[in-house]
């Protein structure tokens, strides 16, 4: 709910001042109406200079409460967008990283793209709800004015208009969840179809079972539900009207047997309660929309994103400068869990007591699956331990300090991204560093960065990713290094370069530095080395001289 208060905060002043041109705007073109019926009534005979000046006048502040209005909305939509996708793009830099692979990334796109444009579309209605929630209580207190007995009926019969129109409403509302949670798995779907493009375009069968079995049903699914909503929104306005129609039929053929009515008076109730039909249509018309930013926000808030601020960018004031050095980096007792929903099955990393020390290469080698990759998202503070804890320099790490001791590291995962330039590495001197580290990758030919950090492309092979990747580490110039099978798509040339050059030169730099390998030709370039088994630590111990010898 936290979003939509903080939204309808501090959106309330341009809201209240829609609102307000728009009744402005309303007044003034019944205003213009009412002089153009009393002009043809007088036939012409109240034309002077006033009266063109008034209508002049009026026709003027229609039109600029009507365009500040619609500037105003304009606005609110552009704003609303900006901060939603503001706000949530730093919730999910501020939610923990294990519960974001949780929800996976397609359940996160679809939040960004589908539940920010409802929420928007749901937050630009509320304005022009509250107009014609303006008109309407308008209409009623003239109703009220005319006749007593006209309005208390109009209130009775409007209680019974509301639980038959809100009732079938919930009902739709429960279509619009389902359709949501559907619209996740069409996602799911996009994203098998963007990353999946080889090997559906290689594989014909495959290519046919994808669609016809996954895509395609979703799909469907969705379109199911969508026009179920749709048409439970048209049979549900469409009952609005008639209920409407049905109760101006009631004043005309009901109300002068129960009580004594003037044609006159008569005539005013009709006019009066058709002229409300306008504003409570507009209202009916909307609130599906309303109702999928409901849906929206609900959706947002099961997520269970963090709050900005508290774990991935700075809030305020606070240190979050990496210290320079580490003198020495320990995991004691480290455990962590993978539950595997639906198999019932769980995987455990630990309990893990580990140093890593400046100056020193360390090699963490096992089989496929045997915790690798997780343990250096504990050594790395992107997981926090279950139990156990992670000690920097003999202090433990808690969770206020988690942020500033991932600045410690500079990795690349075998799953890392690359960005289009090199962020956050602003210095007077980065294109030379650079262009020297490029020349040393070997990529000097292939790829230019400008003084503002633009990689000139970063459309390489495999291994040239990777390397550019290196190139960003090297830059970023921290106490401790960790490759997670960084040589995994190196020819062997380069291998040579990383685990006989690089890797020393950085340990030389006195850097610790953690490797995640499987080159067991190269095992004897690490002075540390332990090996994982179905997640446990089974040897700590200096790299073997076998394999020093067998290299
Ligand atoms: N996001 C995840 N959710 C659930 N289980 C996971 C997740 N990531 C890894 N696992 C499980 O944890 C175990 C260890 O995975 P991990 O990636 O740490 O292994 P690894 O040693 O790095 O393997 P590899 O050498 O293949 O990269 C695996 O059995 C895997 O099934």
């Amino acid at each position: 709910m936290s979003l939509l208060v903080l939204l309808l905060r501090r959106s309330a002043g341009a809201v209240a001042l829609a609102v307000l041109c728009g009744l402005l705007s309303g007044a003034s073109s019944a205003g213009l109406i009412s002089r153009i019926n009393a002009i043809l009534a007088s036939g012409g005979g109240l034309v002077d200079r006033g009266v063109v000046l008034g209508f002049a006048g009026i026709g003027v502040l229609m039109l600029g409460a009507r365009i500040g209005s619609q500037l105003l909305l304009n606005r609110l939509q552009t704003r609303t967008t900006y901060e939603l996708r503001a706000q949530l793009s730093k919730r999910i830099l501020a939610t923990p990283l294990r519960r974001l692979e949780e929800l996976g990334t397609y359940r996160l796109l679809a939040t960004l793209v589908d539940d920010i444009g409802s929420l928007t579309q749901s937050l630009l209605c509320i304005p022009v709800i509250l107009l014609n929630a303006c008109i309407v209580l308008g209409c009623l207190a003239y109703l009220a004015m005319l006749s007593r007995v006209v309005f208390a009926a109009l209130l009775v019969f409007a209680a019974l208009g509301v639980t038959s129109y809100w009732i079938p409403t919930l009902s739709m509302m429960r279509t619009q969840r389902k359709a949501r949670e559907t619209n996740d798995r069409l996602f799911r779907d996009f994203r098998s179809l963007t990353g999946g493009l080889k090997e559906l375009m290689l594989h014909r069968e495959r290519r046919e079972a994808f669609l016809t079995r996954e895509l395609l049903p979703t799909v469907a699914e969705l379109r199911g539900l969508q026009t179920q909503v749709l048409m439970r929104h048209t049979l549900l306005t469409s009952w609005g009207m008639s209920l409407f129609f049905f109760f101006i039929g009631l004043m005309l053929f009901v109300l002068p047997g129960i009580t004594p009515v003037s044609s006159q008076a008569l005539v005013g109730y009709t006019l009066a309660a058709l002229y409300l039909q306008q504003p409570l249509d507009s209202i009916m018309t909307l609130l599906p929309t309303v109702g999928q930013g409901a849906v929206a926000l609900r959706h947002i808030e099961q997520l269970e994103l963090g709050e900005a601020g508290t774990q991935g960018l700075p809030s305020a004031a606070g240190p979050h400068e990496a210290p320079a050095s580490v003198s020495r980096l320990e995991l004691c007792g480290v455990t962590h869990t993978y539950l595997r929903d639906g198999e019932g099955t769980r995987f455990t990393l630990g309990p893990i007591d580990l140093a890593i020390h400046p100056g020193e290469i360390l090699f963490v080698v096992g089989g496929n699956g045997s915790g690798k990759t997780t343990l250096a998202k504990l050594i790395t503070g992107l997981y926090a331990p279950e139990s156990g804890e992670v000690r920097l320099d003999g202090k433990p790490i808690g969770e206020g300090e988690r942020e500033r001791y991932r600045q410690l590291f500079a990795t690349v995962f075998s799953d890392f991204h690359l960005f289009e330039a090199l962020l956050g590495l602003a210095s007077a001197d980065l294109a030379d560093r650079a262009r020297g580290y490029l020349e040393r990758l070997q990529l000097a030919h292939k790829v230019e960065i400008d003084a503002s950090g633009a990689l000139s492309t970063t459309q390489l092979s495999t291994g040239q990713r990777k390397r550019l990747a290196l190139l960003t580490a090297y830059l970023e110039n921290r106490p401790v290094y960790l490759f997670d099978e960084w040589a995994a798509d190196q020819d062997p040339a380069f291998k040579e370069v990383f685990y006989r050059q690089l890797l020393p030169d950085l340990k030389a730099a006195g850097k610790a530095v953690v490797v995640i390998s499987h080159d067991d030709r190269y095992f004897d370039a690490a002075d540390r080395l332990v090996r994982l088994e179905s997640g446990a630590l089974v040897t700590d111990r200096s790299a073997p001289a076998t394999s020093r010898a067998a290299s």
